[in-house]
């Protein structure tokens, strides 16, 4: 049987809350709320290994539902303990953002907090082979922003940059995968050893690595989510060649690695654009939005951008999230607008016009037709529990799918909007600011991922509207 503290009872029968711990055996079960007011309908599989556990869990190991309403939590759904354990909370005020914890109230030991957002920030730079990454990092480093910048990056590309504080070179392969541990040993070094002497960490990616482990790295290894708060990732790609790697027919199993570097980014620079006209262009801007509509993009030379546009992004902040699910192209007319109800459902598949040569039917290959962004725009409140269920299910069971994930909700009972993000089987969530008196309640989800069925996502979270 699962314990609580007797301190923790103590505080938490102070301040009304409500908690229970309940062991679930190896098996799959939603829980009823157990009193009155208590927020709880997580479960896990009972696989210690896998990390497709669906209730979350706080820093401090408490098992959190995924739409609660305490602030400041940051929640990562984790490998389930050989018992699994469910609290059912509910916080009676709301919380400052980014607070110190130690500074807080006894509630402290329930509640995670965000580190305070002293943390450094590092911006993940991908792009395809020869997209520009390593002209748009020269770039950074010789503006004149006044920021001390730390590089990591590949050997063979180490000796191209100039100007940063710090060149660390990853040489033992490719940064998505090889040297993963590689990442967080050099993260860790920068941070101990030159703390307080650099401002923002640029990490620039091989042309074939696949962001998402890099992504989770930020997340999964609490040595680095303490001290580095990942900005976000910045995808380059080549105005000229980007169609043929789209394009590309990969072995089954295998990723196209120029779909998903633009399926995690949150900014993209449509980069070589001297190289082609217009149209062409604009049919690749077209693409690229079906399969990835949270992210900003601009069209470049040499990778010439406002610095501000690739450092200070906060492409994981809770509180920017509504400038993700509104985002549109800065620099170049838009057809998207939003929209009082409905989903919108891309693949970048085949609407674009260029030719095939291969077999689109064909299950053999892996063309990673369905990666592609849905949105979910509708107005009215949810019901918090099936919301909770609805959340909980879908990245149970297609975490794998869905690569990122931002939504602004409206929960019945709650005067704040509830903000989420998520990359696969990480999930952060907090309410946010109050709604206005007269502002509409609407929500608005953006989901990018593989295989996304535009219309059971939306008829899932229909489900869950009173
Ligand atoms: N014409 C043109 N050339 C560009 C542009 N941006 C970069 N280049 C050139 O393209 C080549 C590749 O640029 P890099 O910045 O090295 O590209 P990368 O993504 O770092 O390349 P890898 O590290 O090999 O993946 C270089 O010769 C650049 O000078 C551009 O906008 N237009």
């Amino acid at each position: 049987m699962a314990h609580k503290t007797t301190e923790q009872s103590r505080a938490l029968n102070r301040r009304n809350i409500t908690i229970q711990l309940i062991r679930v055996p190896h098996s799959l079960k939603y829980l009823k709320p157990p009193a009155k007011n208590s927020i709880i309908q997580f479960q896990n599989t009972g696989r210690s290994e896998n990390k497709n556990g669906f209730f979350t869990r706080n820093r401090n190991g408490h098992h959190l539902p995924l739409l609660h309403q305490a602030r400041n939590l940051s929640c990562k759904t984790t490998p389930s303990s050989s018992h699994s354990k469910f609290i059912a909370f509910r916080v009676p005020r709301p919380y400052r953002r980014f607070t110190v914890s130690a500074s807080a109230s006894e509630d402290s030991d329930l509640l995670t907090k965000i580190p305070p957002d002293n943390r450094s920030p590092a911006t993940i730079i991908t792009g395809f082979l020869g997209s520009g990454k390593t002209t748009l990092l020269n770039h950074i480093l010789t503006a004149d922003h006044g920021k001390r910048i730390a590089v990591i990056e590949n050997e063979l590309v180490a000796a191209k940059t100039t100007g940063a504080e710090d060149i660390i070179m990853l040489n033992n392969g490719c940064l998505c995968c090889t040297v993963r541990g590689d990442l967080v040993r050099m993260i860790s070094e920068l941070v101990s050893k030159k703390k307080g002497k650099f401002d923002h960490i640029v990490i620039e990616t091989t042309g074939l690595a696949n962001p998402a482990p890099i992504i989770q790295t930020f997340y999964a290894e609490d040595a680095i989510f303490n001290e580095v708060k990942l900005d976000g990732v910045v995808t380059l790609v080549d105005a000229k060649h980007a169609g043929f790697h789209l394009d590309e027919v990969k072995p089954k199993g295998v990723v196209n690695e120029a779909v998903e570097q633009i399926a995690y980014a949150d900014r993209i620079i449509v980069n070589k654009t001297d190289l082609v006209g217009g149209p062409q262009v604009a049919s690749l801007v077209e693409r690229i939005k079906n399969i990835n509509r949270m992210a900003h993009m601009k069209r470049t030379e040499f990778g010439k951008v406002d610095l501000d546009y690739v450092l200070g992004i906060g492409g994981f902040d809770l509180e920017r999230i509504e400038s993700a699910v509104d985002a549109k192209e800065d620099d170049a007319a838009h057809d998207r607008h939003d929209h009082d109800h409905g989903h919108h459902h891309h693949h970048h598949e085949h609407d674009h016009e260029h030719e095939h040569h291969h077999d689109h039917h064909s299950h053999d290959h892996t063309h990673d037709p369905g990666v592609s962004s849905v949105s979910i725009v509708c107005e009215g409140n949810l019901d918090l529990d099936k919301a909770n269920i609805w959340l909980g299910t879908l990245l149970m069971e297609r975490c794998q799918d869905i690569y990122r994930m931002k939504g602004l909700l409206s929960v019945r009972g709650m005067n704040e909007r509830f903000v989420f993000q998520g990359v696969h089987d990480i999930f952060q969530g907090s309410p946010d600011r109050m709604w206005g008196p007269d502002e509409p309640r609407v929500n608005k989800i953006v989901f990018i991922g593989k295989n996304l069925n535009g219309q059971e996502l939306e008829k899932g979270f229909k489900a869950c509207l009173l």
